[in-house]
């Protein structure tokens, strides 16, 4: 069964006079237990879509579509159910958890709070403070840090300290947006092995989103690549990673380096241009402008999502039906264009 199934969510900002559209029709599935990776650059809508999916949108939003957890639609859900589902059936780890914690509270106290509220069973405070110790051990940190102010851990500590809140109601599904943008590179690798360790642990879904498809790649079973507010690419995580047939999942996928076989390295190349502007959208394909195979056709027809070979999807009118040749794939790779000095992503 499906955990999350989003379907044709559509969500647009009001902004003075204007309607910025910055997720446009995206479909996408998590399986229970499955990962989900979500990739693209910044301003594809990704936090948007997440957001979307425990109704955190911001009252400018406005949200057309269907959200169904576990078969039940967040967007027309009741709010006290609403409360319910974001703790125990989904819940989120934000990029930069200085943010997302209460500077005046003890870490304790945050993790508490949500178990005695949302928690499972009769809970006394005393199993709630057990139960805060045990999760803090669970992220690597001692119990005894339960005491602790945010201001008094470091980056990597407070972003275990967010995922044991997550993890306070055994949600069926995990949201990690971003989870460690604003970390360095070795506490990066340690908060995605463990974020990976525990939802494979407890069977719980995840869907992650970066604008790093290497980790995707190596996190996720499935990977949806975003461009512009629509998903452009969408299939096994791996295969998306190494041969993408969407020039945009293809050149985004090339701006990192490759993992795993040394025979397939490849020196990362960036991408030329800038994403469009959501509110100043034309007719087309979006990524028209960027593409390194547009035909004068790319110009006219903005392309729906449609299979491209036996478990992936492209929108993309050069992709044929049963996805492209290998030949084909290896050409492509080497089409996509270096981004000029200075523009480097
Ligand atoms: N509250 C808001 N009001 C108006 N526009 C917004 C708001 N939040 C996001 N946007 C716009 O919506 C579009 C999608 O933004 P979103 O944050 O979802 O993208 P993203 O892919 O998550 O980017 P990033 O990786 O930088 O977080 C962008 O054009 C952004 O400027």
């Amino acid at each position: 069964m499906n955990h999350l199934q989003i379907s044709d969510l559509t969500v647009a900002y009001r902004v003075g006079g204007h309607t910025v559209p910055a997720v446009r029709g995206v479909d996408l599935t998590v399986p229970a237990g499955g990962k989900l990776g979500v990739a693209g650059e910044s301003g594809c809508g990704k936090s948007t879509v997440a957001l979307a999916v425990l109704r955190l949108l911001p009252a400018n939003a406005t949200v057309t579509g269907r959200v169904l957890l576990d078969g039940e639609d967040v967007l027309t859900m009741r709010w006290g159910r609403l409360r319910a589902v974001r703790w125990a059936g989904a819940s989120i780890v934000f990029q930069g958890a200085m943010h997302s914690l209460n500077a005046v509270h003890r870490v304790g106290d945050q993790i508490t709070e949500p178990i005695l509220l949302h928690g499972k069973g009769a809970i006394t405070p005393a199993v709630a403070e057990r139960r805060a110790g045990d999760l803090l051990e669970q992220v690597g940190l001692p119990a005894h840090q339960a005491a602790a102010y945010p201001h008094e851990l470091s980056g990597g500590q407070r972003q275990r300290v967010m995922i044991a809140m997550a993890l306070a109601c055994e949600p069926r599904l995990i949201i990690a947006d971003e989870p460690t943008t604003a970390l360095d590179v070795m506490i990066q690798a340690q908060i995605l092995r463990l974020i990976d360790g525990l939802v494979t642990e407890h069977g719980i879904a995840l869907m992650m989103i970066s604008h790093d498809l290497s980790v995707l790649a190596d996190t996720c079973d499935r990977l949806a690549v975003m461009y512009a507010g629509r998903v452009v690419e969408e299939g096994p995580a791996r295969t998306v990673f190494a041969t993408a047939v969407h020039p945009y999942a293809a050149a985004l996928g090339a701006a990192f380096p490759t993992v795993g076989d040394p025979a397939a390295r490849r020196a990362p190349r960036g991408l030329a241009g800038d994403p469009p502007d959501p509110a100043q959208l034309e007719g087309g394909c979006s990524f028209c402008p960027r593409c390194p195979r547009a035909v004068a056709e790319c110009a006219r027809v903005d392309p729906a999502l449609r299979p491209a070979g036996p478990d992936r999807a492209a929108a993309c009118i050069l992709v044929p039906p049963g996805g492209p040749s290998p030949r084909s794939l290896r050409a492509s790779a080497a089409e996509v264009p270096a981004a000029p000095e200075g523009r480097r992503r």
